[in-house]
């Protein structure tokens, strides 16, 4: 059976994560190995050629699926009949710089290309923003598309979530598979909060599988909400490879549902679950069936949690404020 190509918009399309994100899209990856696409690259007119370089590239893989690439510097173009949306094209934290300085840097940009998708995407648009602060990026995105539900807004944690995954197999000496139910509460920022207290490790319970509380707390929950920041430390730039692969999980496992007794961490715009402020952003456990996610309801919450969580919640008030001054939402 012929399926109509899927259009797939990319913003940021000639940047690291851009190069590593645009091959597994054409390829499959995002959406399933019988799904067609289109590609919709967006940049800026100083970018344009690059990813006219990289869509020579891409060319010249013969990928079956890859129907068709568009390359623009108008959002309205880039959005236009849009499936998916990938936010990624930002300002990059370089080292040094505080998180919050790059408000002020990327407000301006969420909030057109959210009005060019209110005003051109397609009924079904689910939009992923990966470009910083994600969390607050999604949600000026969000209010400035009105037309469209907010669910359809989500952010990134899904890198934070692999990276937990990762450790927790590391300290247990397991495969990665065999951790489940891993939670990323609250935003993409060193305040994340990673909780292992409902993760299974080969059906049994993570933290008690871990007992140690010193490890959890001074080891465990710092290497992962901090990863990002290695990652710089280390390469001299943000993470590239690992961050597309997430952002490609995102869409996947939103498009395609979670794992029978299994859920992942999506940003998302809260409902008030578990007290976090109705209306931000924020990173919830989530199922996804039938390309809706849904929060993981009745999880216990205990103090240790309950802190942390509050604490990247409170951040992301403050961003919401941030941004609230600044009329971008
Ligand atoms: N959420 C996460 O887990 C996560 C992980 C890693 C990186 N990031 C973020 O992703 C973003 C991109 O990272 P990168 O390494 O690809 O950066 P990069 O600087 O290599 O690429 C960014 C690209 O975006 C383009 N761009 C800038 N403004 C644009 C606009 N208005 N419209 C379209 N394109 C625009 C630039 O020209 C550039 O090509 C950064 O903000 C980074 O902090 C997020
Ligand atoms: O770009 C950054 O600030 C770091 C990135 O969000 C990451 O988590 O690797």
């Amino acid at each position: 059976m012929t399926r109509t190509p899927v259009n797939v918009t990319v913003t940021g399309a000639a940047g690291q994560i851009g190069y590593a994100l645009l091959f597994r899209i054409a390829s499959g990856h995002l959406l399933g190995a019988d799904v067609p696409v289109n590609l919709r690259l967006l940049e800026i007119p100083q970018g344009v050629k690059a990813a006219e370089g990289t869509a020579m590239e891409l060319d010249d893989c013969a990928f079956p699926l890859l129907r068709d690439i568009t390359i623009t510097d108008d959002a309205n173009k880039a959005f236009d009949g849009a499936n998916v949306a990938l936010l990624v094209g930002a300002r990059p934290r370089t080292a040094g710089m505080e998180r919050g300085d790059l408000l002020q840097a990327n407000g301006g940009i969420f909030g057109p290309q959210g009005k060019a998708i209110n005003d051109h995407a397609a009924d079904d648009i689910k939009v992923l923003v990966v470009g910083n602060p994600a969390n607050t990026n999604a949600l000026i995105a969000q209010r400035n598309a009105p037309d469209v539900p907010a669910d359809r807004f989500t952010a990134m944690t899904r890198l934070d979530h692999n990276r937990a995954v990762a450790q927790l197999a590391k300290k247990l000496g397991v495969t990665v598979n065999e951790v489940k139910r891993m939670t990323i509460w609250g935003n993409h920022s060193a305040t994340q909060y990673p909780d292992i207290f409902h993760a299974e490790v080969a059906g049994k319970n993570a933290a008690a599988e871990v007992n140690d509380e010193k490890w959890l707390a001074e080891e465990f929950i710092p290497t992962v909400a901090k990863r990002g920041a290695a990652i710089i430390d280390a390469r001299g730039a943000s993470s590239a490879a690992s961050a597309a692969n997430a952002a490609i999980d995102h869409v996947h496992t939103w498009v395609n549902g979670t794992a029978e007794g299994d859920w992942t961490s999506m940003g998302i715009v809260s409902d008030g679950s578990y007290g976090v402020a109705e209306g931000i952003i924020s990173s919830f456990p989530v199922t996804c069936k039938d390309g809706k996610f849904e929060i993981v309801q009745g999880l216990e919450i205990n103090e240790f949690s309950r802190a942390r969580i509050d604490a990247s919640v409170g951040e992301l008030i403050e961003e919401r404020d941030a941004v609230q001054e600044l009329g971008l939402i």
